[in-house]
């Protein structure tokens, strides 16, 4: 589950029931001590949900008994990747953290769970959602008005010729920040019996969900293949397109869709909850590159992996007495770059660990913007030969009070941050032979701590370039 998910650590239901009374009839006593709901019980299963909008969001929701019932770890589990792809989509960009962001959920359901906790979570968030069943959209309608989010969340009515990403259709001038859905996942009723006679058991929880939120011609692949080809004459008017999906096969259909448009900048996640997996893609036109702690799914398996984006982060162990002095041969090794310009990162954290260290400090990276390249070896020799053996001026240190000015470059083909870690050794334990001298008497020499340099690409289109700069830098750093 999604580091941030308040449900990571399981559902107390007794705690939950006193918080939303309704909940109480639903409780069933496994032991003494543990309580929970009969998951096959749609009225519980309802209950259970608005319980957890209530005390959790001060949402209030109207569910309907014969559409699907929204399980909110997983909701959210979306919603809190879409918040980090938006952050990190920001990072080299000045901007104001107030400034709005627009969202598009396609099928936003009888509940617009999606909109609801996105808008409730981010005050600065607004919503074009769109929904192609009547029913569903007059209840969503109802429970955005409930929620007095009208004026965050327009809804507008599909229908079956309508393009699947209708909201980027309506106004051509407008532009959003992603768009979010969770298709239909089924291709015929006889792909639902199927699927649930698979599940050994029986399904863990009761579907409650119409044929018109469960079934599409082609199935979710075909749904998302579909959103591909538009988005390939929309572009960057939506910066981020993405998707859940409830199959990781159909993930790997998705993305060879992407790879014959020649779509390079996807991104594949994956959300745990409990005994149920689901998966995410997406994609850009824009130049912006994230993370991979957004982009890959972490520790993935060989059958994943193939599926995979290639990586934006590289991570380089290395020795040095102290991060300080890291951080000082990083600078220098930046300074001896020419035409490139770097900052004190103003995102920098002291520990890979975000949830310990949220406090940004300096001197732990750094951002780096450039151009062109100009430092591997093919690259500085024509620059010599450019300019005969004229010695270059060094332009490049830029401290970090020039960082907080405007003298930033706001749309560099290339940038990088650079970040240094402690490593999880812990200090003083991984002495690497001939660093220390341990003979009695002799004159202290600094321990050897072992910390990494993580690089991780943020903007450009040429990957080659950020390979050949994380190989110059790394190797003068080593
Ligand atoms: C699996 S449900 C998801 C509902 C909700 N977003 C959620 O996650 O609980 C899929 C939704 O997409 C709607 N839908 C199907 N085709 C659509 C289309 N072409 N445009 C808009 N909505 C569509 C269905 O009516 C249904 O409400």
């Amino acid at each position: 589950m999604h580091i941030r998910n308040v449900y990571r650590d399981g559902i107390d239901f007794t705690q939950l029931s006193t918080a939303y009374l309704p909940l109480r009839k639903y409780l069933i006593e496994t032991s003494k001590s543990h309580k929970t709901i009969d998951f096959k019980d749609q009225a519980a299963q309802r209950c259970l949900t608005e319980a957890l909008l209530h005390r959790d969001f001060n949402l209030k929701i109207r569910l309907l008994p014969d559409r699907l019932c929204p399980p909110v770890p997983n909701r959210l589990n979306y919603v809190l990747w879409l918040q980090d792809i938006i952050s990190a989509s920001r990072y080299v960009e000045e901007h104001d953290s107030k400034s709005i962001v627009h969202g598009i959920d396609v099928g936003t359901g009888a509940s617009a769970i999606f909109p609801l906790l996105a808008c409730t979570l981010e005050k600065s968030w607004k919503f074009m959602v769109s929904e192609i069943d009547p029913y569903s959209f007059e209840n969503a309608s109802h429970n955005i008005s409930a929620n007095k989010l009208d004026d965050r969340i327009q809804i507008v009515r599909s229908n079956a010729t309508s393009p699947i990403l209708l909201p980027l259709y309506i106004d051509e001038d407008r532009r959003f920040d992603f768009s979010m859905c969770n298709p239909p996942f089924y291709s015929s009723l006889q792909d639902v019996t199927q699927s649930a006679e698979a599940k050994e058991n029986g399904p863990n929880a009761v579907c409650t969900g119409a044929e018109v939120e469960m079934i599409t011609s082609g199935g979710e692949s075909a749904f998302v293949g579909k959103m591909v080809i538009e988005s390939l004459s929309i572009r960057e008017r939506c910066r981020w397109y993405t998707s859940m999906l409830g199959k990781l096969s159909s993930a790997a259909e998705v993305i060879d869709i992407l790879k014959s448009n020649s779509i390079d900048n996807y991104i594949l996640t994956e959300f745990v909850q409990g005994q149920t997996r689901r998966w995410a893609v997406g994609w850009s036109y824009t130049d912006i590159r994230l993370p991979d702690s957004i982009s890959r799914i972490l520790n993935s398996n060989p059958t994943i992996a193939k599926y995979l984006p290639a990586h934006n982060t590289i991570q380089q162990p290395v020795l040095s007495v102290s991060r300080k002095s890291l951080y000082e041969t990083v600078s220098s090794v930046l300074s001896s770059i020419s035409h490139i310009q770097f900052y004190d990162d103003p995102h920098g954290r002291d520990t890979s660990d975000m949830e310990i260290d949220t406090e940004p400090r300096a001197g732990v990276g750094f951002l780096v913007f450039a151009q062109e390249d100009t430092w591997s070896r093919s690259a500085r020799r024509r620059q010599k030969r450019l300019l005969g053996d004229s010695a270059r001026p060094n332009l490049n240190l830029v401290s970090s009070v020039l960082a907080a000015s405007a003298e930033r470059v706001p749309s560099s083909r290339f940038a990088c941050s650079i970040h240094i870690k402690e490593s999880l050794v812990k200090k003083g334990a991984f002495v690497p032979a001939g660093n220390t001298v341990t003979k009695p008497n002799s004159p202290a020499v600094p321990t050897t701590q072992s910390f990494t340099v993580e690089f991780t690409w943020r903007q450009g289109r040429d990957r080659r370039l950020f390979d050949s700069f994380c190989s110059h830098v790394s190797g003068k750093v080593q």
